[in-house]
This record gives structure tokens, sequence and C-alpha cells, in this order.
């Protein structure tokens, strides 16, 4: 075994992150003091900038590429109610196909940066009654499906320049945070507080897995978040986590119960299967992204009210 010399900065280390905040502490004008992930579709949450300054993920030292639809890849660094922020117009998933410490590098490039809050946004399912599309969940806790099994960016050697080897989780969405934001949203987000489960994706959930997150305690679903948490955590940083909630997550009562009157339903598909089998070849050939597309549909309808709450929140921000 011989050590890859032109793989010493691997994309999840130290020097990697260091890399690409000394590229971009080079161009900025003032630097980020808080960072905003903007979750699936919720990219115009930067539209408040004011005097933007903007980067390609693809010009950025080590910065991932976005894949998914509904998340631009681009940087934007101005002011937010007078607060220095970063703008993430565009997150990286474990689904596609980036390790744990990939997904978290952005939040620690903006903490070396010098930011001392990250803002975590994402679009979820809803595992509750109650809890609707266009309604807020500012999380109070999660559960990180991936991290539990090992998936998480604090394994591997610990590099004690972000933190320490075993951080502490408990609290990890900060409760003064958190208190702010329930109160300064506006009435018709209907915020209120909850648990978010991280999940691998990119399949949504099945109906028993969603039984499932439920026993666990979870309130909401996504594919996002946890990982950035952990790693944000890590090295220090103060953690606001607003799910907007796009769609409720599967459920058996929305199934057809199986029994006699399945069965008969069945044999009339199969009849007509031949027949409609071009039809539902253009059926499914537009389903493909359609659950995608209807949670982009949602979180861009909510975008505007979580717009008009950053825009209250960030200069309260701004001080630790
Ligand atoms: O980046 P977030 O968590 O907002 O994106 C959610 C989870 C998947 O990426 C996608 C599913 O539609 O939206
Ligand atoms: N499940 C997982 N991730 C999601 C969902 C969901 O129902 N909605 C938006 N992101």
């Amino acid at each position: 075994w011989e050590a890859r010399t032109d793989l010493w900065v691997l994309p999840h280390s130290y020097e990697a992150c260091a890399e690409a905040a000394a590229w971009l502490r080079a161009r900025l004008k003032q630097a980020p003091v808080v960072g905003l992930v903007c979750g699936s579709g919720l990219g115009a949450l930067a539209q408040e900038l004011q005097q933007p300054q903007s980067f390609d993920y693809g010009d950025i030292p080590h910065f991932p590429r976005s894949t998914v639809q509904g998340h631009a890849g681009r940087l934007l660094v101005g002011t937010l109610g007078g607060c220095p922020c970063a703008v993430m117009q565009g997150r990286f998933h474990l689904y596609e196909g980036y390790s744990p410490a990939q997904v978290a590098l952005p939040v620690r490039t903006l903490a070396l940066l010098g930011a001392h809050t990250v803002v975590l946004t994402n679009a979820a399912g809803s595992l509750r009654e109650g809890l609707d599309p266009g309604d807020l969940l500012v999380i109070r806790d999660h559960i990180d499906l991936p991290g539990l099994a090992g998936r998480s960016p604090l394994v591997g050697a610990n590099d004690s320049r972000f933190g320490p080897r075993f951080p502490v989780m408990a609290g990890a969405y900060d409760p003064a945070l958190r208190r702010l934001a329930l109160a300064l949203a506006p009435p018709p987000l209907r915020a209120r507080a909850g648990v978010y489960c991280g999940v691998g994706g990119p399949s949504y959930e099945t109906p028993a897995e969603c039984a499932l997150l439920r026993m666990l305690g979870g309130d909401a679903v996504g594919m996002s978040t946890v990982a950035e948490a952990a790693a944000a955590r890590h090295c220090g940083l103060r953690v606001l986590g607003l799910s907007l909630i796009t769609n409720a997550a599967a459920s058996h009562e929305e199934e057809e119960e199986e029994g006699p009157e399945h069965a008969k339903d069945m044999e009339h598909a199969k009849e007509h299967a031949k027949e409609h089998a071009k039809e539902h070849a253009k059926d499914t050939e537009h389903a493909k992204d359609k659950a995608h597309q209807e949670v982009l549909d949602a979180a861009q309808a909510g975008a505007r009210l979580l717009a008009q709450l950053l825009l209250a929140l960030a200069p309260r921000l701004q001080h630790v």
C-alpha cells in the first residue's frame, strides 16, 4: 500500500474546508456570521439578501455539485436585515451519492469563514395528523437514521480542529433560537416545535416505514439536515432547523384494504391492462418525478412566508 499524495486533500478533510474558506475569504466583501441552507424549492429565501455576491459551487474548491432539481448550486453572500449572511441555494444529500462528510463540507466551510450560527431549512413530509402542507415545524430534536447506522460526517479519524471526538447532541437545536422562531413566525405558517426524522432516501417512505417513524416519535420526515446539524454542533455552531411541510408522508389509510374487493379490482385492472398500456406508459413517464415536483411546488408556495420569518429573525441572530 502506498500513500496517494494526490489525494491528501480529501474532499471531507479540514484542509479541503480551509481551502474552500480561504478561496471565499479572498473574494468576499464581508464575512458571513450566519449561514442559511435552503431546502428543496426554497432557494427564493435568498431574495431578501442585500448586495449579494454570488458563487457557483463549481467554482469553489472542493464543493460538490448540486444534482437535484430545486437546488440551484449557488452560494450567495450579502446582508439579511443588516446581518452578514451566506445563503446556500442548494445542498447535498446522501442519496446523490455523496458521503456524509461531503454533505457536511459547506457547513464546516461556513464555520471556518467565521459563521457562528446556521439555519438549516428543508422540505419535509408530515407524520402527524394536523401538521399539514404549508405548516412550519421548528425542529426541537432529530432522529438521524443514517447517523445511527454509522453514516455520520463524524465517522473516521476525528480532527480536533473541528471539534471533539464525542460531541453532545442534547440541545443540538438551540432552544433560544427555536423560541424566537416560534414567536416571530407569521401566523399562516402555524409554526410548532417537533422532531425531524432524517432518512437516506431517495425513495419516499412506505406506509409501514412511516408507521415506524411515528412510533419512534417523529413528527416530520426528510432526506437531509441531520448530517449538517451533527457537523455544525461538532464545530460549535448554533443550529436552528426549519421544516416546511410539503406533503403528508405515506399512510396505510390511503391504501385500499386487501380483500375480495381488492381481488376483483385486480381482475378488472388486468382485463384493461393491455388496452391502457400505452396511456399508462405515458402516465408513468409523467409520474417519474411527480412526487418531487409536488414537494417543490408546495415549498415554493410557502417560501414567501418563510422568507418573512428569516428577515425578522436575521438581525436577532447576528450577535451570539
Ligand atoms: O433538501 P431537502 O431536504 O429540502 O429536500 C427534500 C428531501 C429530498 O431531497 C426531496 C424530496 O422531494 O426534498
Ligand atoms: N419524505 C421524505 N422526504 C421528503 C418528503 C417525504 O414525504 N417530503 C419532502 N421531503
